[in-house]
């Protein structure tokens, strides 16, 4: 890592240099100049500092050698053994990949009594699980679990490390990707593969506005999490040849500072990531009543509601209902928009649905550059339309007449 020397013989006026950095970085202690953990490595003392006080020092890189890292892992997120989705489609990721740089693709499964759930991941083509079962990893606690993957990383290898973007998965990705010195990306909405064997790593930055290529060129292994619904399961093989490694790792090591006294499960409920039929209300409803005929389209085609931001800051929808950058990413059959206008953070989170429907009365609004059918009018005219199309058993009327 670079540093930020000071040389503090040479410090002169020292109430004149503190008020260089514009983040308070710089601070007198015990009559002596130092550097806080404000400081954010912009240089700025560097360069606008009296001569000679601050040098800039980069650490020698150490070249790392890419061939000897191996292997697409996918991190297996599971409460007790049910394994969440987010798994499968990581794995479809992952031997897209592999494919490409004719590399193996691992899970690496930790938990008790779980090594009967094996034969579910190799059907989807996993070429090899490494499974860590014992009474220690009953419950998720971050230490033991964090030192399981590390001693997978440190005798496997993988070159890439895939995690869930899960409320689990967003506790270690981050503290293993700082373990091993790394980088690490959340949230990633795109991933590629290059030859050389590096991740290329994509994801909306800056409010949405742009897209962001990340890559950990000179570390491995590199991490990145992808959020539920992103990509999609593959297929499962109808022949599966991958194999089971049950690996261990000595007790002493599994020392954790958190106690499990009892857990207590919460009834899950069915999300916005799982419906197969969505119709979003946007800025265009103008009146809370309004909402009536929205939830009256989604009651004939048993469809949830969900909304964009504005909607859900106006309080008319719950929070768990906004699709986009800051809400859920969702994938349904089908998505009816109802005069949203497509800002980019609101695409990010349903471009990958099936069939998208949008009114608006804008011929020009963006939501019709993702959208199958667009439908140009007042949402309060074509709304009624589509219901009554529908009570009227004319589902494909609906569309077809108003296309
Ligand atoms: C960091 C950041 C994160 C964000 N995250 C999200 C997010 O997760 N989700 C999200 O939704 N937004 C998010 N936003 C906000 C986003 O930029 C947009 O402001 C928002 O999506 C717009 O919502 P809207 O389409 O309802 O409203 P508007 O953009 O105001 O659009 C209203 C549309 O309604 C149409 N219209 C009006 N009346 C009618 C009518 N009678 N019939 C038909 N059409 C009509 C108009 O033509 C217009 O296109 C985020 C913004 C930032 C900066």
């Amino acid at each position: 890592m670079a540093k930020i020397i000071i040389n503090h013989e040479k410090v002169k006026n020292i109430e004149e240099i503190v008020k260089i950095c514009p983040f308070n970085a710089l601070e007198i202690v015990d009559n002596k100049l130092e550097i806080n953990s404000g400081c954010k490595m912009c240089k700025l003392c560097v360069k606008k500092g009296p001569e000679g006080v601050f040098e800039f020092e980069e650490d020698q890189r150490v070249e790392i050698n890419k061939d000897e890292w191996r292997g697409i892992t996918v991190y297996v997120d599971h409460h007790e053994g049910d394994i969440h989705p987010v798994t499968y489609e990581l794995i479809g990721k992952a031997r897209e990949m592999a494919a490409k740089i004719n590399h193996p693709v691992y899970c690496v499964f930790i938990g008790s009594n779980i090594k009967d759930k094996c034969d579910k991941l190799l059907s989807y083509g996993v070429d090899e699980v490494f499974v860590y079962d014992s009474e220690e990893f009953k419950n998720f606690r971050i230490e033991p679990y964090t030192k399981a993957v590390e001693n997978f990383i440190n005798n496997i290898k993988p070159t890439i490390m895939l995690v869930g973007g899960t409320t689990l998965g967003r506790s270690l990705a981050p503290r293993l990707a700082a373990r091993f010195k790394t980088g690490l990306t959340a949230d990633c909405t795109i991933l590629d593969i290059q030859e050389n064997t590096d991740l290329d790593q994509i994801r909306p930055a800056f409010g949405g506005n742009i897209m962001a290529h990340i890559h950990t060129p000179n570390n491995r292994p590199q991490f990145a999490t992808v959020r539920y619904k992103i990509f999609s399961a593959p297929q499962e093989v109808e022949d599966p040849k991958g194999k089971v490694t049950l690996c261990n790792v000595d007790k002493k090591e599994l020392i954790s500072n958190i106690n499990v006294l009892s857990t207590k499960p919460k009834t899950r409920e069915v999300g916005l990531e799982d419906a197969e039929v969505i119709i979003v209300a946007s800025r265009a409803i103008k009146k809370q009543e309004d909402m009536d005929m929205i939830y009256k389209l989604a009651d004939v085609l048993d469809a949830q509601v969900a909304g964009t931001r504005p909607l859900i800051e106006s309080g008319w929808i719950d929070a768990k209902k906004q699709i986009g950058l800051s809400g859920r990413t969702v994938k349904p059959k089908l998505i009816i928009t109802c005069g949203v206008s497509g800002a980019v953070q609101f695409v990010a989170g349903m471009q990958g649905s099936d069939y998208i429907v949008a009114i608006n009365q804008d011929e020009k609004a963006p939501i019709f550059d993702v959208a199958h059918v667009s439908l140009v009018g007042d949402v309060y005219e074509i709304v009624p339309k589509i219901i009554e199309k529908i009570e009227q058993n004319q589902l494909e009327m609906a569309f077809t007449v108003e296309e």
